[in-house]
């Protein structure tokens, strides 16, 4: 990884891109383009805090059943508006909207769909904790006129760009066009993304790891043993001390490990076993895969990569095992040995 002190911006980035690996077409350019400045519109209004009246309940539920704050609703607004006009999308599909979303017959219509997570954390905004969104492009089906839910349901290994903004201490922007990882800064005072580091690695060893241990009782034989290996420390088999670290904002837990290595685990559990977990695979563990995969890291559910799980419904939930890649292997090995 290293730190670039010349300022290009991200659209002289995606330029450079197209020149010199050809993955980056001008109309790929110009989603990311739109992409990045609701996102730099979301910083604003998370920014605001109490000023804004971005707190608190929107007094909705979602397709999972989730509350819904303020901010995710205003988010997922946000992108829609900024992205519906752009003429680069066929379609696009929110975390939470249960449908998807045509693009309107008054614009014009693009070969792209997008599925986002608007506001990931949602947990942490209301204590000032980092917070984010995800997105994932892939392509639609040649000659769609309109496209349905089935065409959204490709692998991540169809993923053409996908990429995080973290809205923290700075506002940051992580992208792949399968091209490696770069990452952006908001410039506040002069509105512009530039980039910041390049080509990053997450290294393939750590002493880190993140999961939520309140669910310890519940996990199933791997994970027990994966972390019950962790926690023996020195004196265990693996004959070193390890860390915990949990934001519960996954951006923010994703982004500290693309910087400095770890392990970030939401496993499924004995609670629902219907369930696999609670990260949804198109919105959440897709686009993560994608940008942790480009930086030389893994990411499964357990037994499988990611990537190639072939979806079958919209808002499926996934388990997942992302991060440095050894460790990732070793967890992966215990689910496959189960
Ligand atoms: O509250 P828990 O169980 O620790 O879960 C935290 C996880 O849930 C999430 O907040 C789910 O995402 P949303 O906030 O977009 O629903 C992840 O960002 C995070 O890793
Ligand atoms: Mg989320
Ligand atoms: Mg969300």
């Amino acid at each position: 990884m290293t730190t670039n002190t010349k300022r290009i911006s991200l659209t002289q980035f995606l330029v450079e891109e197209q020149r010199l690996h050809n993955t980056v077409s001008a109309e790929l350019r110009l989603l990311i383009e739109v992409v990045a400045r609701a996102c730099k519109t979301i910083s604003h209004a998370v920014g605001k805090g109490a000023l804004g009246e971005v707190m608190g309940s929107a007094g909705s539920e979602n397709v999972q059943g989730e509350v819904q704050k303020k901010l995710d609703v205003i988010s997922n607004e946000i992108l829609l508006e900024a992205n519906e006009w752009g003429g680069h999308l066929a379609a696009m599909a929110s975390e939470e909207m249960e449908t998807i979303h045509l693009i309107p017959n008054r614009y014009p219509k693009g070969e792209y769909l997008m599925l986002f997570d608007p506001l990931d954390g949602s947990s942490n905004i209301d204590v000032n904790v980092s917070i984010g969104t995800i997105f994932s492009v892939l392509k639609a089906p040649e000659g769609m006129a309109s496209p349905t839910e089935q065409d959204f349901l490709q692998p991540g290994t169809h993923q053409v760009a996908a990429g995080y903004a973290v809205y923290g201490p700075q506002t940051v922007l992580v992208l792949t066009t399968g091209n490696g990882v770069n990452c952006f800064t908001l410039d506040r005072e002069m509105g512009s993304w530039v980039l910041t580091q390049q080509n990053i690695q997450i290294p393939a060893d750590t002493r880190e790891y993140a999961i939520n241990a309140s669910n310890a009782r519940h996990w199933y034989e791997p994970v027990q043993r994966y972390i019950g290996e962790l926690l023996e420390g020195k004196a265990g088999p693996r004959g070193v001390d390890f860390n915990t670290r949990w934001i519960a904002s996954m951006v923010a837990d994703v982004h500290r490990i693309l910087n400095r290595g770890g392990i970030f685990m939401y496993p499924a559990d004995a609670r629902e076993p219907d369930k696999p977990g609670k990260l949804r695979l198109m919105y959440e563990a897709n686009p993560m895969a994608f940008i942790v995969e480009q930086a030389g890291g893994a990411a499964t559910n357990g037994p499988q990569r990611i990537m190639e799980i072939q979806p079958t419904a919209l808002h499926q939930r996934v388990a997942v095992f992302l991060g440095s890649k050894n460790e990732v292997e070793r967890v992966t090995g215990y689910h496959q040995e189960a």
